[in-house]
């Protein structure tokens, strides 16, 4: 296992002048029931500062005020609403499945059509209830669409989905379940692991009990979006790393002076440290550092 280290930043860089925001990818975040909106709203304000040219967020009509007061950059459509989802599902890079979701007929009608839906060059972040209810259901699980998958689950929803308890997920047991499902598999923990197809294992070296506050997964999962849709056509791999990194160095830089930092601190910061590194790649880059 490897050590994740600020090299995956390069992947930050200035943006082009003759650019639009149809250039820095479109996310489509589902998820957030009428008890787990909050959920949702954060994966889908995380997508917006982080980048994302364009984002719309699925969910349960209850929560439509909320969105729209808290992140109005982002559009909206009702999760149940299979047509208006896919409409938006065609032209979209990210799609993030779950945080918020919850786990009944409803929830389980929405992946299923997500499933049916999604193509083949598409990054499929499935987090939070979407993998709970994938454990539970094994045809959904049996039949993971072609897509550029990245499970998100915390060592519990791991251990729903690989059937391989908290105590002995270990590198070589959480390989082959990764290799099984197909997929990329992010193990949020005290520090994560990345378990991606034909790759070494990463470990991010960051992130402290500063971070356990409810939300602080979901916020990573827009971040992710975020940066699949910008960074992922050079090296996708790398794109995926530097969000992960993301999310845990800006908790390490606001722990410096917080007892706690919220998943909504994060979301905050993530325009300022995105601008600092890629002015620092772009100094590399012209031979000024
Ligand atoms: N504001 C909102 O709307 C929010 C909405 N949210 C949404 O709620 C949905 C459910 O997600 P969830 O993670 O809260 O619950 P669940 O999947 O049942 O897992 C908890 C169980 O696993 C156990 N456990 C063991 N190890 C663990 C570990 N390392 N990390 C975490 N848990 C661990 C744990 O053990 P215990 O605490 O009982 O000791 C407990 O038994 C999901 O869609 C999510 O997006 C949340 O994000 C919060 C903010
Ligand atoms: N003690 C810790 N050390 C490092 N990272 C942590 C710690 N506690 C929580 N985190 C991070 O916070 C996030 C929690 O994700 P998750 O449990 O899915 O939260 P939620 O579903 O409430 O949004 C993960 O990225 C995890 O790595
Ligand atoms: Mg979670």
């Amino acid at each position: 296992m490897k050590d994740l280290d600020t090299n995956v930043l390069s992947v930050i860089s200035p943006r082009p002048a003759e650019s639009y925001k149809g250039n820095y990818g479109r996310v489509l975040t589902i998820g957030g029931n009428e008890n787990f909106g909050g959920a949702i709203i954060m994966s889908t304000s995380a997508a917006v500062h982080a980048g994302a040219g364009l984002v719309t967020c699925a969910t349960a009509p209850a929560n439509l005020t909320a969105l729209h007061s808290t992140v109005p950059e982002a559009m909206f459509v009702d999760y149940t609403d299979n047509e208006a989802v896919n409409n938006v599902l065609k032209s979209t890079t990210a799609i993030v499945l779950g945080p918020g979701l919850g786990t009944d007929e409803t929830s389980k009608k929405i992946i299923a059509n997500v499933f049916a839906n999604v193509s083949e060059e598409q990054y499929l972040i499935i987090d939070g209830s979407a993998i709970t209810l994938l454990a539970q259901e094994k045809d959904l699980q049996a039949n993971l669409p072609q897509a550029h998958i990245i499970f998100t689950p915390h060592e519990m929803e791991w251990q729903r989905l690989s059937g391989i308890k908290i105590a002995q997920q270990t590198e070589t047991a959480n390989r082959v379940q990764q290799e099984k499902l197909g997929a990329t598999v992010i193990l949020k923990k005290h520090h994560t692991e990345i378990y991606a197809p034909n790759a070494e294992t990463f470990r991010l070296p960051l992130g402290g009990p500063y971070m356990s506050t409810g939300g602080m997964g979901d916020t990573l999962t827009g971040i992710i979006a975020a940066f699949m849709g910008q960074f992922a056509k050079t090296n996708p791999q790398k794109a995926l790393q530097a969000a992960v990194y993301t999310h845990s160095a800006i908790a390490d830089q606001l722990s410096e002076n917080a007892y706690v930092v919220l998943p909504t601190d994060i979301i905050g910061h993530l325009q300022k440290f995105m601008q600092e590194h890629s002015h620092e790649n772009y100094r590399t880059k012209i031979g000024f550092n």
